[in-house]
């Protein structure tokens, strides 16, 4: 049972040119010090206990399968949020790489959680009849909320938890001692976010977020931790949800 690599990086997806940026051995990319920013916040987002149960093999189906419904409501914000990112962009590149993210969502990342889904017994119908839970409207409500006020850098704030987070969480998840390898009935949804193609579109976003991040003044940099650190939490909860089976 194991899904195709989400689409998300595709060929014209460039990120920026990050050479502007002296960096030294010991100098800290600006993305590690939003994450430093929030480190508490972090740690308990990636380790979290739903992560911790799915890398040991002994997460409740259940709770994964209303963790998969749930984001099958997220994907379609999250697809929303790149065509807010079209709408926000200032040059044709900015343009291209929301328009490249939105299209990889809609015609294709979509169809793969549907057939994954399929796999775990939730069919087509059922999720379209999936009530959305309190921490999708409020995680996904607030990203799309912190491109409205804001501008790109924002949107990529609120949206780096979800993709750069479950890039680490996989990489995380795979030198765990813990980590069931053999049988474990979730080694799929490792393999996808530890997979080439979906850890070199985090690195793309990373690079992206660093060559931004690279020119802000401070009372922006605190402003952009705090969207950071909110949208950091909300994921926590989007767990926490899937392990309680909350809605
Ligand atoms: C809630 C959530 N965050 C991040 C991702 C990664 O795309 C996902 N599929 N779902």
């Amino acid at each position: 049972m194991t899904p195709r690599p989400k689409p998300y990086c595709s060929g014209r997806v460039r990120p920026h040119d990050n050479t502007g940026v002296a960096m030294t051995a010991t100098d800290v990319s600006p993305f590690e010090r939003l994450k430093a920013a929030s480190a508490e916040d972090w740690r308990a987002y990636c380790q979290h206990d739903f992560v911790r149960q799915l890398g040991a093999g002994t997460l409740p189906r259940a709770a994964f399968r209303h963790y998969l419904e749930q984001d099958y409501l997220f994907l379609i914000h999250f697809a929303r949020a790149w065509g807010l990112a079209v709408y926000k962009s200032r040059t044709i590149t900015e343009l291209r790489q929301g328009l490249d993210m939105l299209k990889a969502i809609v015609d294709v990342e979509l169809g793969l959680h549907v057939d994954y889904c399929r796999q775990w017994g939730v069919s087509e119908d059922d999720l379209m009849r999936v009530p959305e839970a309190r921490a999708t409207m409020a995680y996904t409500r607030y990203v799309l909320d912190a491109g409205h006020r804001g501008d790109l850098l924002d949107l990529h704030v609120a949206l780096a938890p979800c993709m750069i987070g479950y890039a680490e969480i996989a990489t995380w998840l795979n030198a765990q001692p813990f980590l069931m390898r053999d049988g474990n009935p979730y080694a799929s949804w490792i393999a996808m976010y530890a997979s080439e193609e979906f850890q070199d579109a985090a690195d793309a976003e990373r690079r992206w977020l660093d060559a931004r991040l690279a020119s802000v003044d401070p009372a922006r940099f605190a402003a952009l931790s705090g969207t950071f650190r909110d949208a950091t939490r909300l994921e926590a909860d989007f767990w926490q949800m899937g392990l309680e089976r909350r809605f």
